[in-house]
């Protein structure tokens, strides 16, 4: 094959994986406004049955080819961390807000707003919701840093209650590194209001040896080259 052919090939293969991405965001935005509709519905009993038939035969063409749990999602790319299926930052997952992170310096900032889906006491955020993004963040402010790791412990401390439909300002950083653990806070605030914490968190990560990688991830990468080599 020339270069130009080959050239060609692999600007089609992008198109393509672009477009599966764009589909897979916007099927993502679907479930997510059902997730929200279906928790803050008040509509009629029976709309209710009706819409759960109309669910169950719009789920049916998707669970004809799916993925086996060691198969990386075909539009990911675990090397560059796309993970469309995360369930706190994925695009494509029915689960997450979805929280988006960047990176300021050392700082990772993180934006989200949780829906009523995501309630605990009334009118607020679960807990477990708050620790998720915290989790999250902190895991994200490790990585950045070039290190890495699995989160060996998670301290949660709610000061205040975290208001649902209210947009929310996240942010972690790296506070130490001793060999293979990293050391990481991060707060939840509210985006009008981010000198006040509501939330915060300190987290451990352990960086994997090689061995202990091979062993819980090792069948999934190796179907992720088969798959790519494919
Ligand atoms: C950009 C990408 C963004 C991605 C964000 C993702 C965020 C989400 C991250 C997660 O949620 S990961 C999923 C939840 N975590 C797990 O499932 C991890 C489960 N734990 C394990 O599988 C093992 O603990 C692990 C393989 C990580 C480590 O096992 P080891 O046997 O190597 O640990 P070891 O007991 O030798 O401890 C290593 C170090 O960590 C320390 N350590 C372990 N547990 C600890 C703990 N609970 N608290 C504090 N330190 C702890 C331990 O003292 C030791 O310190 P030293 O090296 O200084 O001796």
């Amino acid at each position: 094959m020339s270069d130009s052919e080959n050239g060609r090939r692999l600007h089609a293969v992008d198109d393509g994986l672009l477009r599966r991405r764009a589909a897979i965001s916007d099927l993502g935005d679907a479930l997510r406004l059902l997730v929200e509709h279906a928790a803050a519905t008040e509509a009629p009993t029976e709309e209710l049955r009706r819409a759960a038939e109309r669910i169950r035969q719009a789920a049916a063409p998707l669970g004809e080819r799916v993925r086996g749990r060691h198969d990386s999602p075909t539009a990911d790319d675990m090397l560059a961390g796309v993970r469309l299926y995360n369930p706190v930052t994925g695009a494509g997952s029915a689960l997450a807000p979805p929280l988006e992170i960047h990176s300021d310096g050392d700082l990772s900032i993180g934006a989200c707003t949780l829906g009523l889906a995501f309630e605990g006491p009334p009118s607020f955020a679960h807990g477990g919701v708050s620790a998720m993004l915290l989790d999250q963040m902190l895991g994200y402010a490790v990585g950045h840093s070039g290190n890495p790791g699995m989160t060996v412990r998670l301290d949660t401390g709610y000061r205040k209650p975290v208001p649902l439909l209210t947009p929310l300002r996240l942010t972690a950083q790296v506070t130490g590194i001793e060999g293979r653990r990293v050391t990481a806070t991060g707060i939840i605030a509210v985006a009008a209001e981010p000198g006040e914490i509501l939330v915060e968190a300190t987290g451990v990560f352990v960086a994997l040896r090689a061995e202990q990688a091979r062993r819980l991830f090792g069948q999934a990468i190796g179907r992720m080259r088969q798959s790519r080599a494919g």
